[in-house]
């Protein structure tokens, strides 16, 4: 269940050791955000921001900054709508950004009453507000917007659009009966959720975007070099049954479908109905049978005629819901894939998104020889400029990266007292090798 929000910031660079250290405590190490390096005169306002709003509201703040990702910055709105676990808290990440939001993304906003907005004095949020209104059912009227002229050039780009959460399915916002039942749910059950994140790691142009586009069943034509970071969240979705990977269109909905109405079954009301239809025989489908006459019985306990007739929408959505994924398919861990540029400029903010928790690819190009300094690349650490070295070698190039990985990263032991993150080592380009290709195969994972 999803009980808190999460706002959406915009923040310069000197907020970054702060909020490393808090995204450090909630354990989540840099989940979502990024900040600009470049920008190191104005992030504290921002700061005091975003502490005196978790001090108000005790959400969580994922802050990033607009300007380093310049055009590319409409692919970080994907992370709009997303669930993040902190700790043994849920968030529904439901702030966002004025850059454009990709239309899948906009039918999360279909399911909110009431839009509030901080109204940011470009006339560009207002519009991007408007937008989102004309692409769902709500209007001007649902929105409201509090006129705050702000100081700080940063704060220009920080609008939060900050959003009411409702009931999110239909099937609990209907009637009164389906609301009670909702916030019944939310007080009385909790529900583990489970995300995987996928981090793609290696050197500049070693395939690590087609890969991915792989993964995810895309086409590879026009992979352009990636600009920053690139992420790919509810696409995929991993059955924790079977390891199997699924696709969802709309995984995050099914799974609130889900989680809602597994708890919903779990609840006395729901056995106390069961009992009542139990004279009546099951039909071929046995669940959806079993749904219907749930909502016939239901009626009865709706007192007026309004209710009455909310409550047959409430029966439709009950005679809807995704059963087969609910019920049938056990629990799946939504996936995130996040594909890192590969240019050395980016190397050091790889460790903002690296926990203990993910799963890294390391991809590296095995066409490239070994002992003909195709590989060769001079790496420089970030703390100290003076210290390079030479990776000539597949081996100091995995060397490297696992040293990474496992250096900056929250790292932690597994219970076969491997280090965590685990690192799968991925080679590409096997097609372009001409001859030997078993040998090369074998270098490589000697290597
Ligand atoms: N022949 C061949 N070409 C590949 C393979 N994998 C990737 N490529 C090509 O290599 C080029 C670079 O691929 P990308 O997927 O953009 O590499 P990248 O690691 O994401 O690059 P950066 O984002 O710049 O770090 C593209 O032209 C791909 O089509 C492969 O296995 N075989």
């Amino acid at each position: 269940m999803y009980l808190y929000h999460a706002y959406v910031a915009v923040c310069a660079s000197e907020s970054l050791a702060f909020l490393r250290s808090f995204l450090d405590r909630f354990e989540c190490n840099g989940y979502s955000f990024f900040c600009d390096l470049r920008d190191m005169e104005s992030g504290s306002i921002i700061v005091d921001e975003i502490e005196r709003k978790m001090r108000i509201s005790g959400s969580l703040i994922i802050v990033y900054d607009n300007s380093f990702f310049k055009d590319d910055m409409a692919k970080f709105t994907i992370e709009v709508g997303k669930q993040i676990q902190l700790g043994n808290k849920y968030f529904k990440l439901i702030a966002l950004e004025v850059m454009p939001i990709p239309a899948e993304h906009l039918s999360y906003f279909k399911s909110f009453s009431r839009i509030s907005v901080k109204k940011h004095y470009e006339e560009r949020a207002y519009q991007q507000i408007l937008k989102i209104l004309t692409d769902t059912d709500l209007t001007e009227d649902d929105i409201e917007v509090e006129n705050r002229r702000l100081k700080h050039r940063n704060e220009q780009i920080a609008v939060s659009i900050l959003v009411n959460l409702q009931p999110p399915q239909k099937l609990f916002s209907e009637c009164r009966k389906g609301i009670d039942l909702y916030k019944k749910l939310v007080e009385t059950k909790s529900e583990e959720l489970y995300f995987i994140r996928l981090v793609v790691l290696g050197q500049e142009g070693v395939g690590k975007t087609s890969l991915v586009r792989r993964l995810l069943q895309e086409s590879i034509s026009q992979v352009k070099s990636t600009n920053g970071i690139e992420i790919n969240v509810n696409k995929y979705g991993i059955s924790l049954c079977t390891g199997e990977w699924k696709f969802h269109k709309d995984l995050f909905s099914t799974n609130g479908n889900a989680i809602l109405f597994r708890k919903f079954t779990q609840m006395e009301e729901y056995e106390k109905l069961r009992r009542e239809i139990s004279k009546e025989k099951m039909g071929k489908d046995k669940v959806l049978f079993k749904l219907s006459n749930v909502g016939r019985s239901i009626r009865s306990l709706v007192e007026s005629e309004n209710e009455r007739a909310k409550h047959e929408a409430w029966k439709e959505s009950l005679q809807n819901l995704p059963v087969e994924n609910s019920l049938d398919s056990g629990r799946t861990a939504t996936i995130s894939v996040w594909d890192f540029a590969g240019q050395q400029e980016y190397y050091p903010t790889h460790q903002l998104f690296l926990s203990k928790n993910c799963i890294v690819l390391l991809v590296s190009n095995i066409s490239k020889g070994l002992d003909q300094n195709e590989l060769q690349e001079t790496v420089l650490y970030e703390r100290n400029p003076n210290r390079k070295q030479i990776l000539s070698e597949v081996h100091d190039y995995v060397q490297y990266w696992t040293k990474t990985v496992h250096c900056y990263g929250d790292i932690s032991r597994n219970e076969d007292k491997f280090l965590n993150p685990p690192i799968i080592p991925v080679a590409t380009h096997v097609d372009k090798i001409q001859s030997n290709v078993q040998e090369h195969i074998d270098d490589y994972r000697e290597a």
